[in-house]
């Protein structure tokens, strides 16, 4: 938590879970500017890793550059963190922390359109269901500020956004910031 006068939300989960669909909806429809910030994107743009493993098509991270980036940004608040993994964000950075989570078939589906490796399809599709990403964020952080959200309808996608969009309103009222 800091002190800004907009949250800091981190949209996390499995690749293809949603983040990317959903952070961008709430960017939208938030009665206050969040800058929906895509941290994959950030990397490659800002040549804030070490290594592309071709094999596996990633990037391995350089983890102090991206904290050094960002830092400034999460300090001014009004952003939402969109990464398939958050344990490396501080615990004193975000106010909410989402997880997204998918039924696996869906989820084999989804990253099959991304024409992904197989093996990275096969790796994602178990971290999913063993659940990683949603350990890490309540390893990571406070439990009240973790919340998981299932994410494989349209349904689901537009009340996921409007739970956020009221989280938002009331956290900005707890405050009392003009919006
Ligand atoms: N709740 C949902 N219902 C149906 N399709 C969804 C839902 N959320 C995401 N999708 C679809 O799944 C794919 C992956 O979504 P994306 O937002 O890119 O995931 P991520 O950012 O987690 O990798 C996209 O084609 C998107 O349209």
């Amino acid at each position: 938590m800091t002190n800004a006068q907009s949250p800091v939300i981190i949209i996390t989960g499995t690749p293809g879970t949603g983040k990317s669909t959903h952070a961008q909806l709430l960017a939208n429809e938030s009665p206050v500017p969040l800058r929906h910030i895509n941290v994959g994107d950030l990397v490659k743009e800002k040549g804030l890793y070490e290594d592309y493993d071709e094999e596996w098509q990633s990037y391995t991270v350089d983890e102090d550059k991206l904290l050094d980036e960002l830092e400034p940004i999460v300090t001014e608040g009004g952003v939402i963190l969109d990464w398939h993994t958050c344990e490396i964000f501080p615990e004193r950075w975000p106010d909410l922390v989402v997880v997204l989570r998918c039924d696996n078939s869906q989820l084999w589906d989804r990253l099959e359109k991304r024409s992904y490796p197989l093996k990275k399809i096969q790796e994602n599709n178990e971290a999913e269901i063993m659940q990683v990403v949603l350990e890490e964020a309540r390893a990571s952080y406070p439990a009240e500020i973790v919340v998981e959200l299932k994410s494989e309808t349209t349904e689901d996608l537009e009340a996921n956004v409007t739970r956020t969009v009221e989280w938002v309103k009331s956290w900005i009222r707890e405050r009392g910031v003009d919006s």
